[in-house]
């Protein structure tokens, strides 16, 4: 773990002013103007549905130049300007990022300083892996877990392919972390997975061809996210989504209710997760009971294996915390490092 990367889609830096005469007198007033959500980006054009009176409406936008090289993300919520009829043709300006509630980030690898904002304001993560074909990467899925519990967003573990091979050892190595474990075959009605995302914005990861775009299909008809064909030599997908998109969920009942609204993020599939942004501290926040117990460690605690006097193991010792949970919250910190 090393220090937070200086990126262009980060907002921190462009608060401060880069012209020494103060510019509140020259710059226009856009609180007026309508508010929408970045659905998918493609060249420096954005497609933004509007939410508010006119919500659903799609409109296209360019970032206009006074927001210079500030990123604008896929869940980015962004104030539009100009002609926002969204009529074919058309193109409004992006004037504004509000703020953003998360960031899901990586790097292409660990030594990459620069880190990439993926998306804006999702509350949860499903990492798709398949039980095979290809074959599970336990490393690769505690990475982006890693980076869910830095961003604060809830993962959860999405297991496909579960006609080729049990979900067994894989939910039990899990199970200690308490996170959310559901498994997937072909022709299951899925609605345990719409239930876990009614109410939310989720991002969909995975490798290629774990059957990502199968499950995004299957849950939103008519979404067309192109299905690959696994390479039999590789076991690798081919690549054939390039940008994330956000989908709107259908509406769905279960046992006669309606569930509430929701938003997928879908993202291309990753070969790599690099981490070199995230810190032991947001590792540790996202466990609130570890949390608690590490105000007993010595300054400065690593609460790695090994740490001298570690809270932790103490709290182990005196049966205060399982044996299971601390050695998985280890191989959590061990991989963000
Ligand atoms: N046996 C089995 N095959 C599946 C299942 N889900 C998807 N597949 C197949 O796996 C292959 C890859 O599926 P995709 O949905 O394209 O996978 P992806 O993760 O979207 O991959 P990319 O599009 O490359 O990112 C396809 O041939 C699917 O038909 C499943 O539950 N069981
Ligand atoms: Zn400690």
């Amino acid at each position: 773990m090393s220090q937070r990367g200086v990126g262009f889609d980060d907002h921190a830096g462009f608060d401060r002013p880069r012209r020494t005469r103060p510019r509140t007198k020259d710059r226009p007033d856009y609180s007026k103007d309508p508010v929408g959500m970045v659905m998918t980006i493609d060249r420096g054009r954005y497609r933004v549905v509007l939410t508010g009176p006119d919500e659903g409406r799609q409109i296209n936008a360019a970032k206009a130049r006074s927001l210079g090289r500030m990123g604008v993300i896929v869940g980015d919520r962004v104030r539009l300007h100009g002609d926002v009829t969204g009529e074919e043709g058309t193109l409004a300006r992006v004037v504004e990022v509000l703020d953003r509630d998360t960031v899901l980030r990586r790097t292409a690898d660990d030594d990459d300083p620069y880190e990439r904002a993926i998306v804006a304001n999702a509350d949860q993560l499903v990492i798709v892996t398949a039980l095979a074909d290809p074959p599970p990467r336990v490393g690769m899925i505690d990475r982006i877990m890693v980076a869910a519990f830095d961003a604060r967003i809830e993962p959860l573990l999405l297991l496909t392919k579960a006609d080729l091979a049990s979900p067994d050892a894989l939910a039990a190595a899990y199970a200690p972390l308490d996170i959310e474990v559901l498994a997937t075959k072909p022709g299951d009605d899925l609605d345990d997975l719409r239930a876990w995302l009614a109410g939310h914005r989720t991002v969909f990861i995975g490798h290629s061809g774990v059957g990502k775009s199968t499950l995004v299909n299957a849950l939103i008809p008519g979404a067309g996210r192109t299905i690959g064909v696994v390479n039999d030599v590789t076991g690798r997908g081919r690549q054939t989504s390039t940008s994330a998109i956000v989908l709107e969920l259908p509406a769905h009942q279960i046992d006669g209710v309606d569930l509430e609204p929701g938003w997928v993020i879908d993202t291309p599939g990753v070969r790599s997760f690099g981490l070199s942004h995230v810190t032991r501290e947001n590792i540790v926040a996202a466990f609130s009971d570890l949390d608690v117990i590490t105000e007993g460690c010595p300054r400065s605690c690593s609460h790695e294996t090994g740490a001298q006097d570690c809270a932790l193991d103490l709290a182990v010792e005196r049966g205060e915390l399982s044996r299971a949970r601390l050695e998985s919250f280890r191989r959590m910190l061990d991989s963000g490092r």
